[in-house]
């Protein structure tokens, strides 16, 4: 099977995941695409998706699936999103796609995470994909800094700004052993924005895409 067949599986398998004539959180990216795909053959059943970002938004009213602004709902049931890393606690690095921060506040919104990934995200440890922080420009160099200090070698990630105007970092070089602390510690400098560690909200549940037909994984 090839990525995109595996990815297309549990996006799939996702629409067991959604309650009927709910609002669902959307997330972003390639995995996210197949499910947004896969939603529209059962839009009749829901009233609405909260989007994680600009393209997300795009791809759901091309389906004529209704966008809803998050400040206008009470309640996200389920929130699917895929991942750049997962560990066994259900901790991720998310981001590669840029959407960190809508991500992280659609993902805190909602009841709950469920996450779809092909097999290769699985990890033991966090940090070998970059881990992505998004920050307002002017404090940079300040951010780079600290990201230094805490042992990591930040990036800037070229030509892009964020849904938010903002510039990313991606840092290369981190071993990720305690995933909440270094969540705590980055979001603790001035001017990030967000950081791509979900590990103090992290998924709820994981449907993995292997060969073998599609995994779940719950977590505590
Ligand atoms: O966090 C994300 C976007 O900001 C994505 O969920 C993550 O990058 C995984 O993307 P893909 O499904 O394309 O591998």
């Amino acid at each position: 099977m090839t990525q995109d067949e595996l990815k297309q599986a549990v996006a799939q398998a996702a629409l067991r995941q959604i309650p009927q004539d709910q609002i669902i959180g959307v997330g972003t990216g390639s995995t996210v695409n197949f499910f947004i795909d896969a939603l529209a053959t059962i839009k009749h059943k829901v009233r609405g998706a909260v989007s994680s970002s600009e393209r997300s938004t795009e791809r759901l009213k091309a389906h004529g699936i209704a966008v809803l602004d998050l400040n206008d709902v009470d309640r996200i049931p389920v929130y699917v999103d895929g991942a750049d890393e997962i560990d066994a606690s259900g901790a991720m690095i998310k981001g590669g796609g840029g959407a960190l921060t809508r991500e992280k506040i659609i993902a805190e919104a909602a009841d709950r995470f469920v996450c779809i990934v092909d097999a290769s995200k699985l990890v033991s440890t966090l940090g070998k994909f970059p881990l992505p922080v998004e920050v307002v420009p002017m404090a940079r160099e300040l951010v780079a800094r600290r990201l230094r200090a805490l042992g990591g070698d930040p990036r800037l990630r070229k030509d892009y700004l964020t849904d938010n105007g903002n510039i990313i970092l991606d840092v290369h070089g981190l071993t990720i052993s305690r995933p909440r602390e270094l969540e705590t510690s980055i979001n603790q400098i001035p001017g990030v924005v967000t950081v791509g560690l979900f590990a103090h909200r992290g998924a709820d549940v994981a449907l993995v895409g292997t060969p073998g037909g599609v995994q779940e994984h719950a977590y505590l």
